[in-house]
């Protein structure tokens, strides 16, 4: 699709829209979703595979999937955590352990208190996403960390698998493509895993 200047507001709207119904969501409903998501995204061969994964801290009240059930997994088949933390407009990763203090970044997003930059980054990264569509495009709260954080990794030459995770009524017919955006490698929702080639 092309860039388009009323694609902003259309994005904006969807943003909106997306975050309403999330949040609505009740907190058992987001934790049977939340479980049955997490099933899923612990089978993919490039999870099993990694080594390296990076990985969000959730914000429970706009009820972003729970990560925590997979957090203990990944310790538990000792692969190295990260969380992403904001640095001015950058995002960096930060070595995490399940159980490690949790304090509130600059837009209210959850980080660990002890900041531990890793040097090496994950194979694969596991992406917060507000909405996305069959194609890859994702849409997030609009700062643009994940895009300039994917290309300032692609620039030294890595190209982490991106998976993408969101409840299935987060993935719509098409979204609005910018020249920025990385589309997703995948996308697992609580009902299904769609690659992207
Ligand atoms: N759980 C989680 N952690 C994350 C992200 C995320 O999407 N989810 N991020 C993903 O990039 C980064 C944080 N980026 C964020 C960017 C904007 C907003 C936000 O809430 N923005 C406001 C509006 C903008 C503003 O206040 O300036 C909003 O949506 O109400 C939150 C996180 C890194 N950590
Ligand atoms: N690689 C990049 N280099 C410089 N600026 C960028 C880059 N990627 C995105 N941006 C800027 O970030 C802003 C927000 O982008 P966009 O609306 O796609 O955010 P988003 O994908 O919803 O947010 P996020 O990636 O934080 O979840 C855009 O105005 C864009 O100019």
């Amino acid at each position: 699709m092309r860039a388009d200047r009323d694609w902003t507001t259309e994005k904006s709207a969807v943003r909106r829209r997306m975050i309403a119904l999330r949040s609505a969501l009740s907190r058992h409903d987001w934790e049977l979703r939340s479980r049955a998501l997490t099933a899923k995204l612990l089978c993919l061969d490039s999870v099993v595979r990694a080594e390296q994964v990076m990985i969000y801290l959730p914000f429970v009240a706009r009820r972003e999937v729970d990560t925590s059930m997979f957090m203990s997994w990944l310790e538990a088949e000792q692969k190295t955590v990260s969380v992403p933390v904001v640095k001015g407009k950058d995002l960096v990763a930060s070595r995490f352990h399940v159980g490690d203090r949790i304090v509130s970044g600059c837009f209210g997003q959850p980080e660990p208190a002890i900041v531990r930059p890793l040097p090496v980054v994950a194979d694969v990264i596991i992406v917060p996403l507000v909405a996305a569509d069959r194609s890859g495009t994702r849409i997030g709260y609009g700062a643009g960390c994940y895009d300039r954080f994917f290309a300032a990794l692609q620039k030294r030459g890595f190209t982490p698998h991106a998976v993408g995770i969101c409840f299935s009524f987060q993935v719509l017919d098409t979204l609005p493509f910018d020249p920025w955006d990385r589309k997703l490698d995948c996308i697992v929702t609580e009902q299904e895993v769609i690659s992207i080639q």
